[in-house]
């Protein structure tokens, strides 16, 4: 299987904050899931891959293809969209089509008015006048004009509505039809993940955690539920997380055969969604 994206032991570091030795690569041919909390590091890891940051150490391939010579064929094949890709404000569609189309060797004047007419965007209204669902749209439009291979997608479902988000989800779902597109999605939003993805990478305070298909995911990881007594410094090494309440425990196993080894039928044991795994996660993977 290619990897379209490629980060080996990538490093960035701000004055309080470091994306640490990230070892990713993302699958052709699937949607890729970059989850994470609020400043886990997302962003920063995206900017690198698009080329809009220098790592301070490690290497960045897109492609099988590095920056350093090949960033135009690179940039050529990949449609970056992201919250806030507002072009130009005061323009409308059709100039920004205008400007934009020239720099690409591939675009596609038919396709870009099929987006149009589908995502059904106004061409000669301001791009200010549209609502926060038609900004993403016609970024999406845009980025989709030229035959992207891969589309790089930074917090797309940020900020709208339940229905928009389902219907970008559908088109995302539509668009891998053709069976050798590749998204990488980034989102705090996991519910919209376990609609598309195939893979999730979970970045936790610039470090990743993991990248698995969403099926060794789910098989990896329970939520497991029982009574306090059943609790001691050996039972709960079975765990990565576990919280405490009056009625009970809830924690995060990350080895469930030793959980039912431990506790029997004892206890329940539950799919773990991937919100319940960034939650428990959110202080680091250490065994209690
Ligand atoms: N240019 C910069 N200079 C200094 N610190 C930065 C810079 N860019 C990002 N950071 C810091 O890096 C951390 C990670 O930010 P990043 O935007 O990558 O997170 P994120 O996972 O995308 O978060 P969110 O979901 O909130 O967008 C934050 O603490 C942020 O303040």
């Amino acid at each position: 299987m290619k990897n379209v994206i490629e980060l080996k032991s990538v490093t960035k570091n701000f004055k309080d904050f470091s994306v640490k030795n990230i070892d990713l690569q993302v699958k052709q041919g699937f949607i890729t899931g970059f989850i994470g909390a609020n400043g886990a590091g997302k962003s920063t890891t995206i900017k690198m891959m698009m080329n809009l940051l220098k790592p301070d150490a490690g290497e960045v391939k897109l492609f099988g293809l590095d920056y350093k010579m090949y960033e135009k064929a690179i940039k050529e094949r990949i449609g970056f969209v992201y919250d806030g890709n507002v072009f130009f404000e005061g323009l409308n569609l059709k100039d920004i089509k205008r400007i934009v189309a020239p720099a690409y060797n591939h675009w596609d004047d038919r396709l870009f008015y099929q987006y149009v007419e589908q995502f059904e965007l106004p061409l000669h209204k301001a791009i200010k006048t549209f609502s926060k669902g038609m900004q993403m749209k016609a970024s999406l439009a845009i980025a989709l004009s030229h035959h992207a291979k891969l589309l790089i997608m930074d917090e797309p479902t940020a900020g709208l509505d339940p229905i928009f988000r389902r219907e970008l989800l559908r088109i995302l779902q539509e668009l891998m039809m053709d069976g050798n597109r590749t998204i990488l999605f980034s989102t705090h939003i996991t519910t919209d993940l376990d609609r598309i993805a195939d893979y999730i990478a979970f970045i936790q305070k610039g470090e990743l955690v993991f990248n698995q298909s969403i099926h060794d995911v789910t098989e990896s990881y329970a939520l497991v539920k029982g009574e306090l007594n059943l609790l001691d410094r050996d039972t709960e090494r079975a765990f990565v997380h576990v919280h405490r309440a009056s009625t009970g425990f809830e924690a995060l196993t990350d080895n469930i055969k030793k959980v039912k080894n431990i506790f029997g039928n004892s206890v329940i044991i539950e799919q773990a969604s991937l919100e319940d795994i960034m939650y428990y996660l959110k202080g680091g993977i250490h065994h209690v």
